[in-house]
């Protein structure tokens, strides 16, 4: 088979037009090691089956390089041409400048079951599984267009029947002296590897999906002997934690500790630093405050694994606590907490007066403990309701909060009685602050209905001392506090005091 425009151009322009094409680069890479032979313009690829005037062009795996042979050793370039062209597992094929295939390589039925007479005089585009609008078209429009070669997979009815094929193809245009145009295409057939390629990435993609997907983060970290953090993966997830995209905090770990609130550092870094020693499961809650300012709950669960050279690595979630840890908080409030004034209840005043009289105790310190009770609350409840009664428990406890300072005791054990436990206090100073409350207490007004109406209450003051009871202690102020009730209520007595005259203001 001879091109008829190899028989067009004389020798020595034939000679020219190879040195011309020495330098020329093919652009892009096959996954296996190939090498093919590119005969002079001229000659085709028919005489690669008994050639003349070669220029041999080497593509090799990773970029193909051209190299210049010296055309005076034509004999031995045909011959390794000859080499090449057999040992090159796929086809060889010219195209003409309408995307005609011209010729084709003698080993193209054996490679890849197509008879060179179901090809040559045919449009390459045909080959496609799609030839109006396949890639194989439009790779070879754009060669003709551009002059650009152009490598790729594409996807091929080469077989025949129904199930198409993968071709990886180059496609290299060559420009004849007179200008028209062939195209060198090789192709070789990597339908397996494609295939397992492709099902490989869709069960990647399907798996980055399912991650995504899944409400919490899920990661992969390493520690190196000098401490330094390093991610592997992070899902998506982060994103709704902090704010941070998995890329991010990829590039620069240090992003996302930054975002560990500054109360939660020393435990985030000790906890992870205590993982990497014990190789025991790394398990901490602490909050991330995202870019937005926002602030969340995260509780985190990892398993560490000593890699070689001291590295540690973890595989591990994250989980947004955030709407846990506020149900929990609002749990344990309502727990410890009256809930209609807001204080202690019963139970919590007990728990926490006995921790801190266990600590004034340590500490050799006599704790001021009072009884507090709404005078003539009755009356209050009977003229103007029960609605009018809890709004005055309710101004009482708030007063009580601006008075006091936040780490003091204020309990309500009951009806209109509150028991304070004050902290860190001497008993005279207790008396002052006592008394200013009382004070605070007879100014608020409830406007009830257009009534203004004050209240007042009256005080028993008792000293809590290191190895004395609360109990006992809460007893003795409830008597002092029923003296400044039979004194006439709105005053303050204690164990050892003369209860003082205040003038009591009771609706009317
Ligand atoms: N509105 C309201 N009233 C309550 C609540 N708990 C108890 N009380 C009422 O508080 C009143 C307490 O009455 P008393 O024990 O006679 O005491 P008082 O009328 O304040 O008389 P003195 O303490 O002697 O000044 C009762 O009428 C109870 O029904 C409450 O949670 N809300």
């Amino acid at each position: 088979m001879m091109n008829a425009n190899a028989e067009q151009v004389p020798k020595d322009r034939r000679r020219g037009l190879a040195r011309r094409w020495i330098g020329i680069a093919i652009a892009g890479s096959l996954p296996v090691g190939v090498a093919v032979v590119l005969l002079e313009l001229a000659m085709g690829l028919g005489p690669a089956l008994g050639l003349s005037g070669l220029t041999l062009l080497g593509l090799v795996a990773g970029g193909f390089r051209l190299e210049r042979r010296d055309l005076g050793r034509q004999e031995r370039d045909q011959a390794f041409a000859r080499e090449l062209l057999h040992h090159y597992p796929g086809a060889v094929m010219l195209v003409d400048g309408e995307g005609v295939v011209r010729q084709v390589c003698p080993q193209l039925e054996q490679r890849t079951g197509l008879s060179p007479e179901s090809l040559l005089g045919r449009r390459l585009a045909g080959l496609d599984v799609d030839p109006l609008d396949g890639t194989l078209k439009h790779a070879l429009d754009d060669c003709l267009a551009s002059g650009e070669p152009w490598q790729g997979v594409v996807r091929c009815n080469t077989g025949g029947d129904a199930a198409s094929t993968y071709q990886e193809a180059v496609l290299q245009p060559l420009t004849y002296p007179d200008g028209s145009l062939r195209v060198l295409v090789l192709m070789r057939d990597i339908t397996q590897a494609w295939r397992s390629r492709l099902a490989d990435q869709s069960e990647l993609a399907h798996l980055r999906h399912l991650l995504g997907q899944v409400p919490a983060v899920v990661y992969q970290s390493c520690r190196d002997p000098r401490g330094r953090l390093t991610f592997f993966h992070i899902s998506e997830g982060i994103r709704t934690l902090c704010g941070l995209t998995p890329q991010a905090v990829l590039d620069d770990p240090e992003r996302l500790l930054e975002r560990v609130h500054p109360d939660d550092q020393v435990a985030v870094e000790a906890s992870v630093a205590r993982s990497a020693v014990g190789l025991k499961l790394w398990h901490l809650e602490f909050r991330l405050i995202s870019l937005d300012g926002s602030e969340r709950w995260v509780e985190g669960l990892a398993m560490p694994e000593r890699l070689a050279g001291g590295y540690t690595l973890w595989h591990g979630v994250l989980f947004d606590a955030t709407q846990r840890k506020a149900s929990e908080e609002q749990l344990g409030r309502l727990a410890y907490t009256d809930s209609l004034t807001g204080v202690l209840n019963r139970r919590a005043f007990f728990e926490r007066g006995a921790d801190v009289h266990a600590q004034a105790r340590r500490q050799r310190r006599t704790l001021p403990v009072a009884m507090l009770d709404l005078d003539h609350f009755k009356q209050l409840n009977d003229r103007f309701g029960h609605a009018a009664g809890d709004l005055a428990l309710q101004f009482f406890a708030e007063v009580c909060r601006e008075s006091l300072r936040p780490y003091d005791l204020l309990g309500r054990l009951g009806g209109e009685e509150f028991a304070l436990l004050l902290v860190d206090t001497e008993v005279d100073d207790a008396w002052v602050i006592l008394d200013r409350l009382r004070e605070a207490v007879g100014a608020i007004e409830l406007d009830l209905g257009g009534h203004g109406v004050r209240f007042s209450v009256s005080i028993g003051l008792a000293c809590l001392p290191p190895e004395g009871s609360l109990e006992a202690t809460l007893s003795a102020a409830d008597q002092a506090l029923y003296q400044a009730k039979q004194a006439g209520r709105n005053r303050i007595v204690s164990v050892r005091e003369r209860p003082v005259d205040a003038s009591t203001t009771l609706p009317h």
